[in-house]
């Protein structure tokens, strides 16, 4: 079984603008909600896989209920824990050239309510994957992922983490199966700047050092790396019509982990993570099966070492 864990859904607003001009008003040409939020995201690419998972995480108040109504046409299986405090609303600028976004703190997640996911999250056994994405919540200190990624391992299960600084670090030394930093988090992570793809590898090796089983390196439009104990690879990004990159991480993770899954296919699974990733990019909204398989034909697996 896979369940995706979302600490901090969200609500992305995505606003089209002709442009942007910061310190006057601005209005949108165009506008669209999206069911946000990374786990929630790699839920909903896996399902277009043909593979099921669970979702869970923390929804709140108002927002909460929103939230579920925009979740409720996927049709996802999910075992949120309801909370007092609203689930956030995250912001998404669109102009024809450039994304900024503005993501909100999310809900205050109090002790209890902690306590009531951690009650819930069933026994893993061997063969599950969990997959823990993004930021966390007001509240949840850094220890939260940490604490959960103890129990899987301990139960016999495995582990993904997608997200960034210290929480990242700190379940590294339990061997996640694999990590997907975008290469400015990979550099803000050993507060250092990269020259040249090289670089990028090398501090890719340093988290494998650090207990990561594989390491995933995506770089938008400029495609992505996979660096394993033994290999370094790279993929092109095909070029295309960029709608709305939001999600195009949360779908490389879902393409490669589903296919990995499957196949135990290193090479494949990048491959198809990375059609997954760039197919999302092409899209309003998240990448179908057919969009996917559409892109994965125009990209190409380079084994660099
Ligand atoms: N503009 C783009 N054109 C083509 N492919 C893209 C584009 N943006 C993202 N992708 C694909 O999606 C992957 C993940 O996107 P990226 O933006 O790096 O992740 P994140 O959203 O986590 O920062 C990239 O490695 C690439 O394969
Ligand atoms: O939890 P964070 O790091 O604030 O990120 C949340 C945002 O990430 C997303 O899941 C998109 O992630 P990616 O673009 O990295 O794939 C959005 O849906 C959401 O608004």
């Amino acid at each position: 079984m896979i369940y995706t864990i979302t600490a901090n859904p969200s609500i992305d607003y995505v606003l089209q603008l002709s442009q942007l001009k910061s310190g006057s008003i601005n209005r949108a040409i165009d506008d669209v909600k999206l069911p946000g939020g990374k786990g929630i995201n790699v839920s909903r690419i896996l399902q277009q896989l043909g593979l099921d998972s669970t979702a869970l995480g923390f929804i709140g108040g108002a927002t909460g209920t929103f939230f579920t109504t925009l979740l409720s046409a996927h049709q996802l299986q999910t075992d949120f824990v309801r909370v007092k405090d609203d689930t956030r609303i995250n912001i998404k600028l669109k102009t024809a050239t450039e994304e900024t976004e503005i993501n909100g703190q999310g809900p205050a997640i109090t002790t209890a309510e902690k306590q009531t996911f951690l009650e819930k999250l069933t026994p893993f056994t061997q063969g599950d994957v969990v997959i823990m994405s993004g930021s966390l919540p007001r509240n949840l200190d850094n220890n939260f992922y940490l604490e959960i990624a103890q129990q899987i391992t301990q139960q016999g299960a495995e582990f993904v983490i997608d997200t960034t600084g210290q929480a990242l670090l700190d379940t590294l030394q339990l061997g996640p199966l694999v990590v997907k930093p975008n290469h400015h988090e990979l550099a803000e992570l050993f507060a250092t700047t990269f020259n040249n793809l090289d670089d990028i590898i090398q501090a890719a090796k340093r988290l494998l050092q650090l207990g990561a089983k594989h390491v995933l390196v995506s770089m938008a439009g400029d495609g992505a790396l996979l660096v394993t104990e033994k290999h370094a690879y790279q993929c092109n990004a095909p070029h295309g019509q960029v709608k709305n990159s939001v999600g195009a991480g949360d779908s490389m993770i879902a393409g490669f982990v589903g296919t990995y899954m499957q196949t135990h296919d290193l090479q494949e699974s990048f491959h198809y993570g990375a059609a997954c990733g760039s197919a999302t990019a092409f899209c309003e909204d998240l990448a179908t099966l057919s969009d996917i398989n559409e892109v994965y034909q125009k990209i190409t697996v380079t084994q660099l070492q």
